[in-house]
Formats: C-alpha cells, sequence, structure tokens
C-alpha cells in the first residue's frame, strides 16, 4: 500500500470534469469553456446556470422557457416553511437553509430517482426555491412577515423583492447578479466535492446537497465572505487596517478572505468582483470600506504576498447592498446550488464510489486484558 499521503488531498486529481476549469497558471477560470469574466458582463444568472446544467448557453427561447419554469417553481410548501418557522432564529441561517434542503427532498416522492432528467428537474427547483426560503428567513429575524415570490421578475429583481419588498436601482441588481455569476462554480472545492462524495454512494441529490451546505458554512470555504464583513466591521477605521493586519500574522492568525489552496497568483474572480463592489460603494457612499479594502489588500501583499479571494470583494459588497452578515453564505448557497447539482448529476454518469485509504497510526493489534 502506498503511504504517500496527501494532506488534504492537495494537489491531487480526483476525478475529470467538463463543468469548469481552474487554471492557476494564467488565473483564468472557465464555465464550459467560457472565461467567467465574460460571462459576468454579458449574461443574466439564469442563461450561466442554464450554461451549468445543461453545456451550452441559451438562446433567447430557450432561456426564456428556462426563466418561466423557475419563476413559476419558486414557492415553498406551507410544511416546508412550518419547518423553517420551528428553527430557533437565533442558529446560523446556514443551518436553516440545510435543514430546508432536506424538507424539500422528503416531500419529493421522486428523491431517490437518480436519472439526469430527473436530477436537473430537482437542481432546477432548488434553484428557484432557497431564494424563497433565505429571503423568508432574512424576514422572519427581524419579525416582518414573509414576501411571496413574484414568479414575473428575474432572479436577482425576485430574491430583493422578497427580501426587501423593492426592487432596487438595475446598478445594484447587476452587482448581485455579478456575484451570483462567479460563485456558481469552481471544480473541485470542499463543498462540491462533498456533494460529490455523497451521490457517489447512490444517495440522493437533496443529501448530497446538505452535506455541501454543511461544508460550504466553514470559515475556510464559504463562511469567509461573512468573516471578512466582521473583520472590516472590527477594525472600524481603513487607517487601523494595517497594524490590525499585521498583528493577526505576527499571532499566526489567518485572515480572512485572504489565500486559496489552488490560486498561489491571485484569483481569476476577484478583479470583477472587486469592481462591483467599488459600483457599490460609489452607490451607497460606501467609500470607506473600499478604502480599508485597499489597505488590507496592500498590507497582506508586503507582509505575506498573499491575495485576496473572491469572498474579500463578496463580503463588503453583499453589506452595501443590505444583506444581513450571517446571510452572506446563505447567498453564496443560492449561487453555487448550481455547481454542486451540475457536479452530482456528472459524477453519476460515471460513478466510483469515493473512498481513499488511510495510513493506520494507532496502536499495533494488542490483546483485550483478561478483566475487561
Ligand atoms: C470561495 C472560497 O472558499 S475561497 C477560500 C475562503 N477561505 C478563506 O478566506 C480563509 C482564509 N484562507 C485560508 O485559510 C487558506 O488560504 C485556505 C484554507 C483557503 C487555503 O489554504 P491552503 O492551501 O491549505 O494553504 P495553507 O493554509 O496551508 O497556507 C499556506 C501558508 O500561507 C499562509 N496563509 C494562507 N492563507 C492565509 C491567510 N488567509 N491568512 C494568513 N496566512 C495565510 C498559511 O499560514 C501558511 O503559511 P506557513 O507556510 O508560513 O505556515
Ligand atoms: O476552489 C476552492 O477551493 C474554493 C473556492 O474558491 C470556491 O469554491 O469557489
Amino acid at each position: 500500500m502506498s503511504t504517500d499521503i496527501r494532506k488534504g488531498l492537495a494537489g491531487v486529481v480526483a476525478d475529470t470534469t467538463a463543468i469548469s476549469e481552474v487554471v492557476p497558471e494564467t488565473n483564468s477560470l472557465t464555465y464550459r469553456g467560457y472565461p467567467v469574466q465574460e460571462l459576468a458582463r454579458s449574461c443574466s444568472f439564469e442563461a450561466v446556470a442554464h450554461l451549468i446544467w445543461y453545456g451550452d448557453l441559451p438562446d433567447a427561447a430557450a432561456l426564456a422557457r428556462f426563466t418561466e419554469r423557475a419563476g413559476a417553481q419558486r414557492e415553498v410548501t406551507r410544511s416546508t416553511i412550518a419547518v423553517v418557522d420551528r428553527v430557533p432564529d437565533n442558529c446560523h441561517p446556514m443551518d436553516l437553509l440545510r435543514t430546508a434542503v432536506s424538507c424539500l427532498g422528503a416531500e419529493d416522492p421522486a428523491e431517490d430517482d437518480n436519472s439526469p432528467a430527473a436530477n436537473r428537474a430537482k437542481a432546477e427547483a432548488m434553484f428557484a426555491k432557497l431564494p424563497t426560503v433565505v429571503a423568508h428567513d432574512f424576514r422572519r429575524r427581524k419579525g416582518l412577515a414573509r414576501i411571496a415570490p413574484d414568479p414575473a421578475l428575474g432572479f436577482a429583481e425576485n430574491f430583493f423583492h422578497m427580501c426587501f419588498g423593492t426592487v432596487p436601482a438595475p446598478e445594484v441588481l447587476r452587482c448581485f447578479e455579478i456575484s451570483m455569476i462567479l460563485y456558481a462554480e469552481h471544480s473541485f472545492n470542499a463543498s462540491t466535492f462533498t456533494a460529490r462524495t455523497v451521490a457517489s454512494t447512490l444517495s440522493d441529490i437533496y443529501s448530497a446537497v446538505t452535506a455541501a451546505i454543511g461544508a460550504l458554512k466553514g470559515p475556510l470555504h464559504g463562511g469567509a465572505n461573512e468573516a471578512v464583513m466582521r473583520m472590516m466591521l472590527e477594525i472600524e477605521d481603513p487607517a487601523l487596517a494595517r497594524s490590525w493586519l499585521l498583528e493577526r500574522l505576527a499571532a499566526k492568525e489567518k485572515v480572512m478572505g485572504f489565500g486559496h489552496r489552488v490560486y498561489k497568483d491571485a484569483d481569476s474572480r476577484v478583479p470583477t468582483m472587486k469592481a462591483a463592489f467599488i459600483d457599490m460603494a460609489e452607490l451607497t457612499g460606501g467609500q470607506r470600506w473600499v478604502a480599508m479594502y485597499e489597505e488590507l489588500e496592500a498590507a497582506m501583499m508586503e507582509a505575506k504576498g498573499i491575495h485576496p479571494n473572491l469572498d474579500f470583494p463578496a463580503g463588503p459588497a453583499y453589506f452595501l447592498m443590505g444583506f444581513d452578515i450571517p446571510m452572506f453564505t446563505p447567498l453564496f448557497v443560492m449561487s453555487r446550488i448550481t455547481g454542486w447539482t451540475a457536479h452530482v448529476i456528472e459524477q453519476l454518469e460515471s460513478n466510483a464510489l469515493i473512498r481513499p485509504l488511510s495510513a493506520y497510526t494507532g496502536p499495533a493489534q494488542r490483546a483485550i486484558p483478561l478483566a475487561a
């Protein structure tokens, strides 16, 4: 047996995928062959979701059919709302979302149908319904009544409508949509690999997504977008950012929103998201957070040569859009549901149970003492 242990599976190529390609040498990320920056510039999130699941960008007619199908499925059942309403409202919203996906699975009579067509239909249903749950939770924590989804609105417009009762300026919608497109897919990241591992046992797609939500919640992964904004609020004054960061590094602490397992020379998505964040700051008078961003980014580059990752601009951009911090990782879920489910379908197309080996380091085999 090989004892070549790759901690964290770093550098291990675990399988093939045709969904996205991350090329750290050229700082590039493509979804089904299209550069993500170009998708963010010219496509709707619905078109990108279609691309991720079906392999091609939709033409106008296919996009209209897809958007109509998604719009019509946004409502969740009364029983899902009832379960969600019983979850304590001091829990993290990711806990609630995980529970909601379990409910969606339990309610689906076709839960165990793992055919590609059935799983695509379930993926589309989750894409449509998860924003309804996230918005409901956002309002319920403030003691506000639920706002029903509007099937006539696009993905981003409907989500703001369900959260705030209004649809913001097109520039805000665009920044939000850009974040959804950039967060949608990123090859074998920890949560996607979790989803694929669950799928590899021939479990159902809802179980895979539930597990992926658990993996995304951690601050080394999706939870970092929340931690970034908490850090910025704690620092408060951009003039204090550099010394704050250097103190953390001196104490050997990690600074959230920096570093990446695959990209060592900058995250391909950051320039696009940073530009969207700056647009948000200009729209809302939030330039203080841009100054904070610049200070932290420069100090980290000088001290450790480590670049920001996507969570670094996404966190303050969501803050400026008016979302509460614990909601930031659920926003990530609303996007990554596309990538996760595409990977589950791909895993099942040529499945092999995911089960690595371990090198045992416990005591050598021994006899049970007679008195035991
Ligand atoms: C959408 C996403 O999920 S993107 C990732 C979001 N996560 C974060 O922002 C959390 C903060 N970042 C990190 O913890 C890491 O960079 C990870 C987990 C993302 C990737 O880590 P790995 O590839 O395992 O690298 P690892 O953690 O071993 O770091 C390598 C070196 O860089 C340092 N380093 C990496 N990231 C950071 C950071 N954010 N702050 C301070 N030091 C860091 C490590 O301390 C280590 O230094 P050392 O060699 O002197 O011990
Ligand atoms: O790829 C990773 O390890 C983490 C990441 O950036 C993502 O999931 O978007």
